[in-house]
């Protein structure tokens, strides 16, 4: 029966939205499922089928069940034991009151053990006895940086989280509170939630509001319950529902004119369609706690994502537009800067905000264009015909007169495609079958490579190759050394 599913990546698959809230949707540990339809050529509908909101692959969740299918009750059973089993070991109200009790002892009773990602009790040493745990004692400058003692979750396909380089959280944070903004809603960006808190605790600047939502539950052991949602952005899901759906709702409601901003950065392999329609909720929750007489229908919203998703996010959120600055990782092994100098990254601001008021640092070489009223990469030139600065891509884009627009520099015009591509596209087989892969099978919309494809090929654009594996701690040991504790 998995047969239909056996495919590990949902692409090749539509979601099915209902608008209002789904009641039907059965649940996996991940909170209501999504309803997919399988997309097949020439062949009518597919048959749709309920699976995990947030895993892209079988292995992290397996959850599967027919749209129409009769579930026995022994197995709703099962499968609500398995739901229960998953959940995080301790309820957030335990996690706070076990940080409360932490940050009491003396120094040399504050453990955290690596093995499993968590603060000690001196009570629980000899269950984590054969762990590691970290060699020194946690400090108070560790706790407030839990982004930094926390090993980065590395799931490729669901959850590979990448975290803001320094800078590009710096620039965030400074750009967004240059335009007033006082409260910052944290869907899916930890870090940036920390360096608020930290710049809150120095006292050097005005005070900024922030609420983290985030499926990575270890955070609740450093947050309390009004800083911190256990939350799936997928199906727009509270996991501790009552009490977290007020503490958001707070957070949106309207405080002396405190102005708030959503700013979200997903896992890149997430699926447009089910981000944009959490957005959408958030935005209309937001809408809806505001004055009547307020005149902004949209809540100011940041979404970072690859810059080759442009095309589904404006069909989304046509209020949207894209800017040119290049969001730097830390623990990216392709999009951060190297020492042999800087790799293009792909990754994209998304914004309702208005791009001539997004200043780009000038010293990594942003300009403003005058005639477009936004800044623009330094090679991103204004092309007289189209009447746009064209690059996607931060390279200079050239313009091809029989195409009437401007394209990446490594594509030339075909005069049997009757279009620019690259060098060694699928020559003219791309009109019939699929533009990604040549194949005639399917159309581009289908393509089971698609999503891999746009990233290879970006990935090989910005001049890197896939990096070696190394070890996870090797990996995390590196990541800590790099940033003293200050
Ligand atoms: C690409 S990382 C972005 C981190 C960000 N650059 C930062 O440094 O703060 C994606 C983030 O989204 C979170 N995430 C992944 N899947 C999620 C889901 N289904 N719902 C909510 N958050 C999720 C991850 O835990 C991670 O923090
Ligand atoms: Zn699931
Ligand atoms: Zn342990
Ligand atoms: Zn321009
Ligand atoms: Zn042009
Ligand atoms: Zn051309
Ligand atoms: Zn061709």
């Amino acid at each position: 029966m998995l047969n239909e599913f056996d495919t590990d990546e949902k692409s090749g698959f539509d979601i099915i939205i209902r608008d209002g809230k789904d009641n039907t949707a059965p649940s996996c540990p991940h909170g209501p499922t999504l309803l997919f339809e399988k997309v097949s050529k020439g062949e009518g509908k597919g048959r749709r089928f309920y699976a995990c909101s947030a895993c892209r692959d079988r292995k992290d969740c397996n959850f599967f069940q027919w749209e129409e299918e009769k579930v026995s009750e022994a197995r709703l059973l099962a499968r609500e034991e398995q739901n229960r089993l998953k959940r995080p070991p301790f309820t957030h109200q335990q996690y706070c009151s076990r940080f409360r009790e932490f940050v009491s002892l003396p120094m040399d009773g504050r453990k955290f053990c690596q093995d499993c990602q968590m603060l000690l009790l001196p009570e629980e040493w000899s269950e984590h006895s054969t762990h590691t745990a970290l060699s020194s004692p946690i400090t108070v400058a560790q706790l407030r940086r839990p982004s930094l003692l926390l090993c980065p979750l590395e799931n490729k396909k669901s959850n590979a989280q990448y975290l803001f380089a320094d800078r590009s959280c710096h620039f965030l944070l400074d750009m967004l509170s240059g335009l007033g903004f006082r409260k910052v809603l944290c869907v899916g960006t930890p870090r940036l939630h920390e360096l608020i808190k930290l710049r809150n605790s120095e006292g050097k600047h005005e005070p900024v509001k922030s609420l983290l939502l985030d499926i990575d539950f270890r955070y609740s052991q450093f947050y309390g319950q009004d800083e911190f949602c256990h939350y799936n952005m997928f199906n727009h899901h509270f996991f501790n529902e009552e009490e977290a759906i007020k503490v958001f709702r707070d957070f949106l409601s309207k405080e002396e004119g405190a102005k708030v901003v959503m700013v979200s950065d997903p896992p890149f392999g997430g699926l447009v369609k089910p981000l944009s329609h959490t957005f959408s909720t958030i935005s209309e929750t937001w809408r809806s706690l505001q004055s009547p007489d307020c005149t902004v229908s949209e809540m100011p919203m940041v979404w970072i994502f690859p810059y080759f998703f442009e095309p589904r996010i404006l069909e989304c959120f046509p209020s949207f537009s894209m800017l040119d600055y290049q969001v730097d990782y830390d623990n990216h092994p392709l999009y951060k800067h190297g020492k042999t100098g800087r790799k293009q990254s792909p990754v994209r601001l998304f914004t309702n905000l208005c791009p001539r008021d997004i200043v780009l640092p000038e010293e990594e070489g942003y300009r403003f264009c005058s005639i477009c009223e936004r800044y623009v990469s330094a090679d991103n030139k204004h092309c007289p015909e189209c009447n746009v600065c064209p690059s996607k891509d931060g390279r200079q884009w050239k313009h091809c007169v029989q195409c009437g627009k401007c394209v990446k520099p490594s594509w030339h015009h075909c005069s049997s495609c009757g279009h620019c591509a690259l060098p060694d596209h699928p020559c003219g087989r791309c009109q019939t079958g699929c533009f990604c892969c040549g194949s005639q099978d399917h159309k581009l919309r289908a393509c089971p490579n698609k999503q891999s494809a746009a990233v290879k090929r970006a990935t090989e654009e910005a001049g890197g190759t896939p990096g070696s594996t190394k070890t996870k701690n090797r990996k995390h040991k590196a990541h800590r050394k790099k940033h003293k504790f200050t």
